[in-house]
């Protein structure tokens, strides 16, 4: 009878299920043939199969975003609108229709059914939790959870999920939570904590078997899952924390092999503000993306974990290629598939990472460089002279944070009387100077430039304070040596710089400071005193930077006149500077602007300069504190 109904590829795989359970333990049942025999029809009878099929039809579609009840009140509308239109049946022939047709039974029917499936009316209702308990009532709790098939974070896992992970106690050996993910179904219930150990689940004891003996359990299972559980002591709810930190790499829980769950890890690129709403764990943090209207955490790699992940890759790397001369990729070379089924899964094979420890060397900042093909020499190319041949060595562009991993933000507010400066950091040549300019001649009593101190004399024709600070060489080089100046060089034995004292001054005064500094200053500017929104100025493809240029008769910077176009490998060495500049400070970068078409640019520098001074926006949070 049973593999009749089974071969019937049409039946609900479910009742199939039920009628097999019921066939195989007929002997155990202590029901009489006849009580079996009204079962087993049932189970087979084409109505129930219709309404189990009308049941999944539902639930299938509530999945979908966009269907979305406009009311669910509907029947409640009917029956006030029948008392609207009672009085006035005798006057029109429309009202007495209508009064008539919302009386119909059908049509009731068909609205309380409705408002049924827009209230979610149909989702399994729990059984009251039973009040006798086993032997020890209090040490023993029942939680039954209603297994759902959202998805943990956007449409990365559609898998079952109640939101927690098991081990087994490595002192006990005991089946325990490991892990409850923030606003998952175990957290929202409030009754399941970490530690808690695992006594039962759907009736079965679990007693000296392993995660993954319970996880088939669990899959096995349908709608609700009942887990018994002794709580663990001294354990309360999850406090919630609420670090913001902006990510300085990009994450794929599904490429990670040593993430303990899977389909409980959240991916985020570079950039984005992530909610770390649980550090309890040193290795998995748990957060959620900033904005995100899905409430349920994720798993990310904490900074240690993300830190000893980078330094072991660096090493191998480095192995590779002194052994072969291949570049190789430490994280995806044993990617073990520990991917349980269920939200509740395995966290017992969470292994030790085989890490270096902390204080593992970094390799020589130039075998960084040339990975991404930026070679060490990107100092003014021969036919190059810049004005300002700044003082910083090469290797210093080297001292950007050592491993990216996350910066804690907070939200700064715009404040009256004190505007952010604005930083312009871009290759030289990609046209800084040209938006700078554009942007003070919409409004010279808005937005200002330092002006520049110099210990060259003054030549006739210049006034103190105008194009020049003029002061002695020695003046100089005492304010340089005490870290007075952002940036500063030396050319044809003259210094000139721009002083912090003078970028303050004009935000003191009230003044949006834009700044062009070299991009090596980029560390002196980014203070917490001046607080400054970092534009990066990013050159287009060769192609479109050369046809934009020449078409302006854009004049060459690289030239010590400015009597040319730019040439070939200007056009090349601008690129080629831009890739080290975001290779190195990326992270720093509050907005990109890509500099193809002029006007396009400004526009977008233009709306940048209003986003800083009417939005709160993100900032390093020891910037606010
Ligand atoms: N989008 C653009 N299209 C056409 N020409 C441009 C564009 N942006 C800038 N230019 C021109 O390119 C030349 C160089 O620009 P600019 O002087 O602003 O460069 P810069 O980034 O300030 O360089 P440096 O830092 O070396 O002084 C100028 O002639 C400028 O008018």
């Amino acid at each position: 009878m049973m593999t009749a109904v089974m071969a019937n590829g049409n039946w609900d795989p479910s009742l199939s299920r039920l009628l097999a359970s019921l066939e195989e333990s007929r002997q155990e049942l202590p029901s009489s043939e006849e009580e079996f025999g009204f079962l087993s029809e049932l189970l087979q009878s084409k109505e129930l199969h219709a309404l189990v099929k009308v049941h999944n039809k539902i639930l299938d579609n509530g999945k979908d975003d966009n269907f979305r009840p406009v009311l669910s009140t509907s029947m409640q509308i009917a029956l006030e609108t029948l008392d609207v239109i009672l009085p006035r049946i005798s006057l029109s022939d429309d009202c007495k229709q209508l009064f008539l047709l919302l009386q119909t039974p059908h049509l009731q029917g068909l609205l309380c059914a409705h408002d049924a499936v827009a209230q979610k009316d149909y989702f399994p209702r729990l059984p009251e939790i039973p009040l006798e308990v086993d032997e020890d009532e209090e040490t023993i709790k029942i939680v039954q959870l209603v297994k759902s098939n959202e998805p943990l974070t956007g449409a990365q896992s559609a898998e079952p999920i109640v939101g927690a992970t098991i081990k087994t106690d490595e002192e006990t050996g005991k089946i325990v939570i490991a892990r409850v993910m923030h606003g998952g179904a175990a957290d929202r219930s409030g009754l399941i904590h970490v530690g808690d150990e695992v006594v039962e689940v759907n009736n079965i004891n679990v007693e000296g078997k392993t995660p993954n003996d319970v996880l088939k359990i669990l899959q096995a299972s349908e709608g609700t899952i009942t887990f018994k559980l002794i709580p663990a002591e001294g354990k309360g709810g999850i406090r919630e924390s609420k670090v913001r930190v902006r990510a300085h790499f990009d994450y794929s829980a599904y490429g990670d092999p040593y993430i303990p769950c899977k389909e409980a890890g959240l991916d985020f690129v570079k950039g984005d503000v992530l909610h770390i709403v649980s550090q309890d764990d040193a290795y998995w943090w748990q957060a959620r993306k900033e904005g995100d209207r899905d409430m349920r955490a994720g798993l990310i790699p904490s900074r240690a974990l993300q830190e000893r992940r980078v330094m072991h890759e660096r090493t191998q790397d480095d192995k590779n290629t002194k052994e072969d001369g291949v570049s190789g990729c430490a994280g995806s070379s044993s990617s073990t598939d520990r991917e349980p089924r269920l939200g509740l899964s395995l966290d017992a094979c969470y292994p030790g990472l085989p890490l270096p420890p902390l204080t593992m060397p970094l390799p020589s900042p130039c075998s960084l460089a040339e990975e991404i093909g930026v070679g060490p020499d990107c100092q003014p190319t021969k036919n190059k002279t810049k004005k300002i041949i700044y003082d910083a060595e090469e290797r210093e562009d080297f001292d950007r944070e050592e491993i990216p991993t996350y910066e804690e933000v907070a939200k700064l507010y715009p404040r009256v009387g004190l505007p952010r400066p604005l930083v312009l950091i871009g290759p030289p040549g990609v046209g800084r100077n040209e938006l700078k300019r554009r942007l003070i001649a919409t409004d010279p009593d808005k937005f200002r430039t330092p002006i520049p101190y110099t210990s060259r004399s003054m030549r006739p024709g210049e006034v103190n304070g105008k194009e020049y600070f003029f002061v002695s060489r020695e003046t100089m080089e005492k304010d340089i040596a005490e870290g007075k100046f952002l940036e500063y060089g030396e050319y044809k034995g003259n210094f000139y710089g721009t002083s912090a004292e003078s970028v303050q001054s004009l935000v003191d005064a009230g003044y949006i400071c834009i700044l062009n500094p070299h991009y090596q200053a980029l560390r002196m500017v980014r203070t917490p005193q001046l607080k400054p929104y970092i534009i990066y100025i990013k050159p287009p493809d060769f192609e479109a930077l050369k046809e934009t240029r020449n078409s302006a008769f854009a004049r060459s910077t690289f030239d010590e006149n400015n009597s040319r176009g730019f040439t070939d490998d200007e056009f090349h060495d601008i690129i080629k500077s831009s890739k080290r500049i975001e290779f190195l400070y990326s992270h720093f970068f509050d907005e990109t602007i890509v500099n193809a078409d002029l006007s396009t640019a400004f526009e977008q520098l233009v709306c940048a300069v209003s986003r800083v001074e009417t939005e709160p926006l993100w900032v390093p949070a020891s910037w606010v504190q």
